[in-house]
């Protein structure tokens, strides 16, 4: 295991009625903006909550965060923070718009030439308005992780820091039971591929990170077809939404490798082509895992085993039957597993390969070894 620092700041709190808690969770003397998207939490009872636990507190609005939060919107509310004195951000939707409200804290401290540069040039940052967040969408990690990502054009950049780490998180199963079953599925496998992309690299012999990615592996695939099955089900909703925090909140990826290759690929496919972030990462990481089977074998084998139980036949037999099932699993979930299930071809892999280089996306992966050649072939291998 490789050495690690591990800190997570966010308090959460879990389960129904649960909203209330963020009249505790705000300093009282704060003046709070409350930042959400395109309006389902006022039709999901959300908006209502909220409201009422902000009862006593000095607050106001911004609304229309996109999915994939654009930049220009997002400096809408930069400068309405910056005009009217807030100090305290709430967050209410899913990862697109706690990704956002991450931005607009750390843009509204920003002292330097242009805040698009805290993304582009991944300038530091170092002085952020906090915040906390009601998380609607169980995908992303975004509640109580240190990172964001903001597009602007067909350029989806990501920035990272851990004073963006949102003070707390209130998960409440029952908001989501207003999601659309796409939306269902796109957070099951968000979540699936996070866990992944933290596992599936290279063993250095750190058990519990392993056993512990393995369980939320687990908990994903027995759990999300039953949300789509039986949607009204809480108890599935309150599995699948702990799993999603754990995904990315740092404990499975601290000590371990990480191998990014799949996100990294799938920003260039929302930022060209508008298709939802999930449905990038279940294209790209079968075509990820046949590619990069030598280099991940050891911990492909042991996902085969552990995850599906396959341990007879060769080694080459099990790996190929370990990809059938991720397969298998994603199509259960009902997103798209190939390029041609979403209507792209061979000419668009040129566009998505100069993306990457325009990017800096030019040595991924766990060994840094992942070029534009080898990201062609990933791509190609995804039809
Ligand atoms: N910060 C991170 O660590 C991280 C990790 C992975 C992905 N991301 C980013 O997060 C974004 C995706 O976030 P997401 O998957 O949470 O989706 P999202 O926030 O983009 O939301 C998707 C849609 O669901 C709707 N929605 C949200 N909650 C709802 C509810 N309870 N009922 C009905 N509709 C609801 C939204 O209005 C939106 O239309 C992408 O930009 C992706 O790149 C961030």
């Amino acid at each position: 295991m490789d050495k690690f620092t591990y800190q997570n700041p966010t308090s959460i709190h879990f389960g129904q009625g649960q909203i209330a808690s963020i009249n505790q969770a705000i300093p009282k003397d704060k003046k709070v903006l409350v930042i959400y998207g395109g309006g389902s939490i006022k039709s999901n009872g959300v908006y209502d909550q909220v409201t009422a636990a902000l009862d006593g507190f000095n607050w106001g609005e911004f609304s229309g965060v996109e999915p994939n939060p654009q930049y220009d919107t997002l400096m809408k509310a930069v400068e309405l923070v910056k005009t009217e004195g807030y100090d305290y951000l709430l967050a209410v939707g899913g990862g697109s718009v706690v990704d956002g409200t991450k931005f607009v804290a750390a843009a509204a401290c920003y002292q330097g030439e242009d805040p698009w540069n805290i993304l582009l040039k991944q300038e530091p940052v170092t002085k952020v308005v906090p915040l906390g967040c009601v998380l609607t969408l169980p995908a992303t990690g975004s509640e109580s992780n240190g990172g964001s990502v903001v597009s602007r054009g067909k350029d989806k950049l990501f920035f990272g820091s851990p004073l963006v780490k949102p003070a707390f998180a209130v998960l409440d199963p029952q908001t989501t039971l207003s999601l659309s079953p796409r939306q269902v599925a796109n957070g099951v496998v968000d979540a699936f591929v996070h866990t992944m992309e933290q596992y599936l690299t290279y063993p250095v012999n750190a058990k519990v990170q392993d056993r512990f990615a393995e369980g939320l592996l687990h908990t994903l695939i027995e759990e999300g077809p039953k949300a789509l099955a039986t949607p009204d089900d809480l108890a599935v909703r309150a599995n699948i939404m702990w799993s999603a925090t754990q995904a990315l909140n740092g404990l499975i990826g601290v000590g371990v490798p990480a191998d990014w290759t799949t996100h990294m690929i799938g920003h260039e496919l929302t930022g060209n082509y508008g298709i939802d972030h999930a449905r990038t990462l279940s294209i790209v990481l079968p075509a990820v895992m046949k590619v990069r089977r030598k280099e991940k074998e050891a911990k492909l084998l042991q996902y085969a085993e552990r995850i599906f139980g396959l341990t007879t036949g060769t080694a080459d037999q099990r790996i190929d039957a370990a990809i059938e099932k991720t397969i298998a699993f994603f199509k259960q979930m009902g997103v798209p597993t190939t390029l041609t299930d979403v209507d792209l071809g061979e000419k668009d892999i040129d566009v998505l390969i100069e993306s990457l280089k325009k990017h800096g996306m030019i040595a991924l992966s766990e060994h840094h070894d992942i070029t534009p050649e080898i990201s062609r072939k990933i791509l190609m291998t995804a039809f």
